[in-house]
């Protein structure tokens, strides 16, 4: 899955993945994170989604990270907002009164870039990514985000069914990823109504990750 991929499927509006409503995951376990408002979400690999509309209404900052721009310009359009656009270390940085979203390769985008965040919202980022990337993704979100607490929702399926995206990821491989910086918790399982692309029974899981306590 490399960018070429994703600009095709943007372009050719090849996007199951869209939510035409807000996910109602984040909304049933949001709180779960214990955020107090005026927070700052870090959405990786953030698409168009009107998730970001349900933060901004709820009084959360948002900051995103997005490969393609065509996504992101609709994003604005969708919110209704006209966003300042400036160049940071090769990628636009779109931005208007809490939110910033930066268009370019999540793992170009620095701490500093970054700059601090409350809590990642997960939401198929971590399903969109080939085994080996995944690796180093959640490497790279632990870096950048210092290890800040996770709303993360995956999908788990048998993989010789369908090929990903979006992939099924196991509790042992989150474990693999995470468990040595969180302590995990699944919130909540639900089957996929109708099947995974309607083919393949699945399961939503709802995981929260928050720091160990040392
Ligand atoms: C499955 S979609 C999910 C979008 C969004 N989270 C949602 O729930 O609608 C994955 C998105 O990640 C973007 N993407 C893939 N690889 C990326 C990367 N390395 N850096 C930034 N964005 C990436 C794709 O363009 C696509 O919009």
């Amino acid at each position: 899955m490399d960018a070429k991929f994703w600009h095709q499927k943007w372009e050719r509006n090849e996007i199951g993945f869209h939510r035409s409503t807000v996910n109602p995951l984040l909304i049933n376990h949001f709180n779960a994170l214990n955020l107090a408002k005026n927070s700052r979400i870090f959405l990786p690999l953030c698409g168009k989604t009107l998730d970001i509309g349900w933060f901004l209404a709820n009084n959360y900052r948002v900051v995103g990270v997005e490969l393609s721009e065509m996504a992101i310009r609709q994003l604005f359009i969708n919110l209704g907002i006209e966003p300042h656009v400036t160049e940071n270390q090769g990628m636009w940085h779109y931005q208007a009164e809490n939110i910033d979203i930066f268009v370019g390769n999540l793992f170009d985008l620095t701490a500093g870039m970054l700059d601090s965040v409350d809590a990642i919202y997960d939401r198929a980022a971590l399903v969109a990514l080939p085994k080996a990337m995944r690796t180093q993704y959640s490497a790279h979100l632990i870096t950048i985000t210092h290890v800040a607490p996770q709303l993360l929702i995956c999908f788990e399926y048998d993989q010789a069914l369908l090929e990903g995206p979006p992939f099924s990821i196991s509790a042992t491989e989150i474990k693999q990823h995470y468990a040595a910086n969180y302590e995990l918790q699944l919130l909540e399982s639900v089957d996929v109504a109708g099947g995974l692309k309607e083919i393949c029974p699945a399961k939503e899981n709802v995981w929260l990750l928050k720091q160990h306590r040392h």
